[in-house]
Formats: structure tokens, sequence, C-alpha cells
């Protein structure tokens, strides 16, 4: 499997997806630790792809859906945004209710 194909199995296998650098337990940046944090206290149920432990995966997405930078949010395989839109959509109620709406679906 060809490294976009590995990224779009993982997006269709969980509704939730936040690419980021190191794990939601230990972060290895203040971006990703904050999006992360976000998620859960939005209550939601998220698959963590660690980045440092992936450096193809890490070298690809920026091109997958144009974004440059981590964290990565993807939800339902769409791409959301990174750690500022993250805590946007969390601070408005948003993220909670789009957390919700997928709930149920495997993580
Ligand atoms: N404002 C960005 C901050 C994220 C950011 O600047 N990430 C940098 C530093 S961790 C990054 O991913 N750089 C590219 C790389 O390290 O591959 C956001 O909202 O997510
Ligand atoms: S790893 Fe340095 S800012 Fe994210």
């Amino acid at each position: 499997m060809d490294v976009n194909e590995r990224i779009k199995a993982v997006l269709a296998e969980h509704a939730i997806v936040l690419f980021m650098k190191g794990t939601p337990q230990f972060p290895m940046c203040g971006f990703s630790s904050r999006a992360a944090q976000a998620l859960t206290e939005a209550g939601a149920q998220f698959h963590a792809v660690n980045v440092l432990a992936d450096p193809e995966v890490r070298a690809a997405l920026p091109h997958y859906a144009n974004w440059p930078t981590f964290p990565q949010l993807f939800i339902q395989g769409e791409l959301i945004g990174g750690c500022d839109i993250i805590e946007d959509l969390k601070a408005s109620g948003e993220l909670a209710r789009m957390a919700a709406d997928v709930a149920g679906a495997d993580s």
C-alpha cells in the first residue's frame, strides 16, 4: 500500500482522526497537545496517528489535503484543520456537536 492509500485507509477506518506529533498521553509538541486536549474536553472519541513515528505519513500528509502543518484533524475523511481551528470549534461548542454527530462510529 502506498502512503496515500495508507492515509485513506486510516481515514476510512476511523470517524475522527488526529494526526499529531507524539500521542495524546505523551504529546511531543504544544500544538498537538492542545489539539488532543480540546478533542478530549469536547468528548470526542478519536484515533491518533503519531506522525513522528511514521516519516512517510509526515512527509505526505501536508500534500494530501493541502494543509502544511501538524496537528491535522479529519472528521469522516474531511480535513477540519489544525490546532487553532480545533480550539475555536471547541470554544463555540461546535466540536462537541461534531463529535456527538459521529458518536457510535468506531473511533
Ligand atoms: N497554527 C498552527 C500551528 C501548527 C504548526 O505551526 N505546526 C508546525 C510546528 S509543530 C508544523 O507542523 N510544522 C511542519 C512540520 O513539523 O512538519 C495550527 O493551528 O495548527
Ligand atoms: S514541534 Fe516545534 S512547534 Fe511543534
